[in-house]
């Protein structure tokens, strides 16, 4: 049962009982979380309704969720796509392949995987995989493949005595395989022919762990600040400052005055990173995190039930606190304040998001506590949730949907790798793959016309001016509603629904028209054509960056011209505002972060 309908039973008890007004009425009396939480403890009904769901959960969560069969069908799923060249759906079929295999199933997962990155000539990830597969035990005989293609990576690498060894051992698995790879041996013979003379093999073979702390070191690579690092600050430059407003509460303000395009900012989202799949983004990350023995199930249940509609929140919730610990959180709740550096890496930084929780209704509240103290049970091996992490669930339950930021990622083929030039645009999807707590991040209020854009860099996010911002004056991010795109009165509803603010920016109080009804310059370029040629220069062709990048400059240029000398909105300034965010978000698909 997944919780919306848990709950929905839980009302219908209250109301059967004769309990619900009587019991509101009190619970409006909580005046903390810690209260709220005792009271949803000692209320029978609740937990004589909880019971039986938990217990079914808690069965269901050690089920055994491997299945060879479903296994080899993602399996076939994906060798479909791959086929037809679609690369990414093809990876998407072999990670489901991959989270309910086991053995065999899992090795050729792995294998098939690799092909597909060899394909888009990402080294490796294709070695890792390669090394994978071998550990689950790949079939002998098909063997011979998978070291030639971990030679090509070797080779591609630059490790040319790496690239012989597995050379050669294909060599030695095809030879003793007899005459029908005779073709197949000719080949890998003068691969190792062309090798040169390697005198010696001292090199010895990566793990699949040396090989993942070799992409992890490229992924985690931050973009580097544009200013100096600010000490009270850490993950921001000291163009920013932290300060606080009566009507706005904390934000961030400009101490000198930051250009379009500048970095300024550039959190790690790993501190509370959460996919959305039952499955390790790395070995590493399996082995180190003891905490994923509780969460895996749940997220796996969550998912077989249906996540209900805070599912997602509550399972950031969870990874928090288990990421955290007990004795962590007892220390947030003694501590006030954090002190003078606001360090995203210390967890009372997320302990002091904003909750608005004065300003939510009884109900929602009451609905809240609950999901905690369920969430919390479902954590613990018996159905006694402790109070201080179901507390520190319910916190976060609160603050997460007006702070929880989403990663994304572009999927584009790599440059070089594209069959056709004149692929569809169409084909790049920014795609959400998780979701993520980072506390600097959050301090950043919204506009519906905002200053700064968010570019994730892998797992990690960079904020770039979008356009000139003053000194003194506050960055503003945009929380998913922009005046181009809705109108005023939907915007207003939907931010005070989520975030409980009534938006007071330009856009709101001058009362902006969206795109389509907005004005249009005389004399300027219809920009339609010029992004089409832009985005597939990205992309498409090796040689077209430098010419990108160009292009970019000239956005940039085009829209501070455009600042100062045109009343907005112009459609053009949107549009050249939407390049520059395309830009931002290729560059960074497209860095050496993430490829080499
Ligand atoms: C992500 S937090 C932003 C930082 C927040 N001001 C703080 O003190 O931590 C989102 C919350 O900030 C407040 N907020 C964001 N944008 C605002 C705005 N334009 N005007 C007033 N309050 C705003 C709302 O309470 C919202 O739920």
């Amino acid at each position: 049962m997944d919780f919306d309908n848990l709950f929905a039973q839980i009302c219908q008890d209250l109301k059967e009982t004769g309990e619900i007004i009587e019991m509101s009425a009190r619970f409006s009396t909580c005046s903390s979380d810690a209260q709220r939480i005792s009271f949803i403890l000692a209320t029978n009904t609740v937990r004589k309704c909880l019971q039986e769901p938990l217990s079914l959960a808690k069965q269901e969560m050690s089920a055994p969720c491997k299945s060879q069969s479903l296994s080899a069908s993602h399996r076939a799923e994906g060798n479909n796509y791959y086929q037809k060249k679609l690369n990414w759906k093809a990876i998407s079929s072999y990670n489901r392949s991959l989270l309910v295999g086991e053995g065999e199933s899992l090795a050729l997962a792995y294998a098939n995987r690799s092909a597909v990155f060899h394909d888009m000539a990402d080294w490796l990830h294709s070695l890792r995989d390669i090394q994978l597969a071998l550990d689950q035990g790949y079939p002998k005989h098909l063997e011979h493949k998978l070291r030639e293609r971990q030679g090509n990576c070797w080779q591609e690498l630059g490790h040319v005595t790496r690239a012989f060894k597995s050379f050669n051992l294909a060599k030695e698995l095809l030879a003793s395989a007899g005459q029908q790879h005779k073709d197949k041996l000719i080949s890998i013979t003068s691969k190792i022919r062309k090798l040169g003379d390697v005198m010696e093999v001292t090199e010895s073979m990566s793990n699949a762990t040396s090989i993942e702390q070799e992409i992890i070191k490229k992924r985690r690579l931050a973009p580097e600040l544009n200013r100096d690092r600010n000490i009270l600050l850490p993950s921001a430059s000291t163009s920013i400052e932290l300060t606080d407003s009566v009507d706005r509460g904390r934000c961030l303000v400009a101490t000198e005055d930051i250009p379009i395009d500048r970095r300024d900012y550039s959190g790690q989202v790993l501190n509370n990173f959460f996919q959305f799949q039952v499955g390790f983004c790395s070995t590493i990350c399996r082995d180190e995190a003891t905490y994923h023995q509780s969460e895996c199930g749940l997220t796996d249940l969550f998912h077989r039930t249906g996540v209900g509609s805070h599912g997602f929140i509550g399972l950031l919730a969870v990874r928090t606190v288990l990421k955290t610990g007990r004795d962590k959180i007892v220390m947030a709740n003694q501590q006030e304040s954090i002190g003078k550096v606001y360090d995203s890496s210390d967890y009372g930084t997320i302990h002091r998001l904003v909750g608005n929780t004065s300003q939510r209704s009884v109900a929602d509240l009451f609905r809240r506590a609950v999901m905690a103290v369920y969430l919390t049970s479902l954590m613990q091996p018996d159905n006694e949730p402790d109070q201080v992490l179901a507390t520190a669930v319910l916190r976060l339950l609160q603050s997460y949907p007006c702070n929880a930021h989403e990663i994304c990622y572009l999927a584009v083929p790599l440059p070089g790798t594209s069959r056709r030039a004149d692929r569809p645009l169409q084909q790049i999807q920014l795609c959400e793959i998780g979701s993520a707590a980072m506390p600097v991040l959050s301090l950043i209020n919204h506009s519906c016309d905002p200053n700064i854009a968010r570019v994730c860099y892998g797992d990690v996010i960079a904020i770039k001016a979008i356009r000139r911002i003053a000194r003194g004056e506050e960055l503003l991010d945009n929380y998913g509603y922009h005046y181009a795109v809705h109108e005023k009165s939907e915007r207003q509803t939907r931010l005070f629904r989520q975030y409980y603010f009534r938006c007071n920016c330009r856009a709101c109080v001058e009362d902006w028209p969206r795109y389509a009804d907005a004005p249009r310059l005389d004399n300027r370029p219809d920009l339609s054509e010029t992004v089409d040629r832009y985005v597939k220069l990205r992309w498409c062709d090796p040689d077209g960056p430098p010419e990108a990048s160009e292009m970019a400059r000239s956005f940039i240029g085009y829209l501070e011209a455009m600042e100062t000398s045109v009343k907005l909105p112009v459609q053009e300034y949107n549009s050249a505002q939407e390049i520059l965010k395309h830009y931002f978000e290729l560059s960074a698909t497209l860095s050496r972060h993430l490829v080499d």
